[in-house]
């Protein structure tokens, strides 16, 4: 929906409006528009058919004042330069809102994974490795999952990279199986990191989550789980959705029976006791919690007034246009902002490199434990920003956190031209 509308101006003027109220210098938002570098590369693969084909594949390194590049890579249909543009800002903004030492980078292939044979999907992952190496590195750029790739995708891109390298090059790529260098509980990361906001919103608002009502949008990685863990804290899930369409139960649908579903069948509708629904009607249903988990410009100008949910936690990124926005800060809906929301991620990324880097691995419980603690933290830093500042929603403020680590970083590198003046700015905004 609404691919016009070009996400990474539209983030671009989340940055600037962050620059102008912290009343920052000017060059922040001149290097936060300007990602630091972009690689388009074409992709040749062999087809089971024995033809050719070429893809074209993105990579895109944002900002790395706070540390490496570190994003996922897409896989699907609609990637362009400009979405994988957006995404590298957000990664930029979601680490810098968690305290996470890495800048941020996405990638992306413009392809249907969903009409790809195993080995294709293989020989393109390859590929895409070979075309991005100079890029790449654990100390350089570190890639993970994204939207129709998985851990497998991780594993031919680790292997592909480690082949090239002449040894085993673990911390390059995250989001691994286990057995490889993964980290425990990464694949849930997002999900529970999301869930984790949204718990910590309820608390703040007074919503007990114990019969809470929730729809899920997207039915991958983030959608299910976090349907699964929201279930598991007392919610109903009502309904959830994927790229087929959408399944409606008022009494409460059970996740992991529509997962197993899903995976026997290839898609939610269908699912017994369930009457099917469109995207629109799942974006309006009467419910507490709504996570779009899907892609981004979701919830527009056209469907935000519809919109009952009192939290909107963002497990995907970019579901919301700033016009949807308006809307809701209107209506008081609560919205977790997607830099904030769907950090859970990046944060256990970010453990699974720690871990491959120093060759020790965690117990699945010391992940949850130390991925609750940063997720709560964030939560906080941005919730009482809101609170003191009731002009700003929590995009806003998550904006303002995160602008001001980077444009702080930036200038303690000198990347910013005079200092002082820069500097006595900043201290009387913050004081
Ligand atoms: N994976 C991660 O660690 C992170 C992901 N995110 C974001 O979360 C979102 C989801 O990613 P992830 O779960 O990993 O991706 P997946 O590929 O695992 O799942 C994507 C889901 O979205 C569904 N979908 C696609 N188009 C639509 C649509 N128009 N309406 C409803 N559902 C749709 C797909 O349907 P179908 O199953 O039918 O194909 C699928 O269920 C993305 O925005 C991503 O950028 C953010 C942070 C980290
Ligand atoms: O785990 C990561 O490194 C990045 C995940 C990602 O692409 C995202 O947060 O959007």
């Amino acid at each position: 929906m609404s691919k016009q509308l070009n996400s990474f101006e539209l983030a671009c003027n989340h940055v600037l409006s962050a620059v102008k109220r912290l009343n920052l210098n000017p060059a922040v938002y001149e290097i936060l528009r300007n990602p630091e570098r972009v690689l388009t590369a074409a992709i040749p693969v062999k087809m089971d058919d024995g033809s050719l084909k070429v893809f074209t594949g993105y990579r895109v390194q944002h900002c790395s004042v706070l540390g490496p590049f570190k994003g996922g890579i897409r896989f699907h249909p609609d990637v362009d330069m400009d979405e994988v543009k957006a995404l590298a800002l957000w990664m930029t903004m979601k680490c810098a809102v968690l305290g996470l030492p890495y800048g941020g980078a996405k990638g992306g292939v413009t392809c249907d994974p969903r009409e790809m044979s195993l080995d294709e999907l293989e020989r393109l992952s390859r590929g895409y490795i070979k075309a991005m190496y100079p890029l790449l590195g654990r100390e350089k750029d570190i890639p993970a999952p994204d939207v129709y790739t998985n851990a497998r995708v991780m594993t031919w891109m680790m292997d592909e990279f480690s082949g090239i390298k002449g040894y085993n090059e673990f911390g390059v790529i995250t989001g691994k199986p286990p057995v490889v260098g993964g980290s425990l509980g990464r694949e849930e990361a997002t999900a529970r990191g999301c869930v984790i906001a949204v718990r910590e919103a309820a608390a703040a608002l007074g919503i007990s989550l114990n019969g809470a009502t929730a729809a899920v949008q997207g039915y991958g990685n983030v959608g299910s789980i976090a349907a699964r863990l929201l279930h598991e804290m007392g919610c109903r899930i009502i309904a959830v959705s994927d790229s087929s369409g959408g399944i409606y139960n008022p009494r409460g649908l059970d996740p992991v029976a529509v997962l197993q579903f899903k995976k026997n069948t290839g898609t939610v509708k269908g699912y017994p006791g369930s009457r099917p629904i469109n995207n629109e009607e799942l974006l309006a249903l009467n419910c507490d919690i709504l996570i779009p988990a899907a892609l981004e410009n979701q919830i527009t100008e056209q469907n935000a007034r519809n919109i009952k949910a009192r939290i909107i936690g963002e497990g995907a990124n970019g579901p919301t246009t700033p016009g949807a926005d308006r809307i809701l800060n209107e209506k008081k809906v609560f919205v977790i902002p997607d830099i904030l929301a769907n950090a859970g991620g990046v944060t256990v990324s970010y453990f699974e490199w720690v871990q491959n880097n120093t060759g020790y691995y965690w117990s699945e419980e010391e992940v949850n434990r130390r991925l609750e603690e940063k997720m709560v933290a964030a939560f906080k830093e941005v919730y009482q920003m809101y609170k003191a500042r009731k002009d700003l929603n929590m995009r806003d403020c998550a904006y303002l956190v995160a602008v001001r680590r980077l444009s702080e970083a930036m200038w303690l590198r000198g990347w910013l031209g005079k200092g002082a003046e820069y500097q006595d700015k900043r201290e009387a905004v913050l004081a």
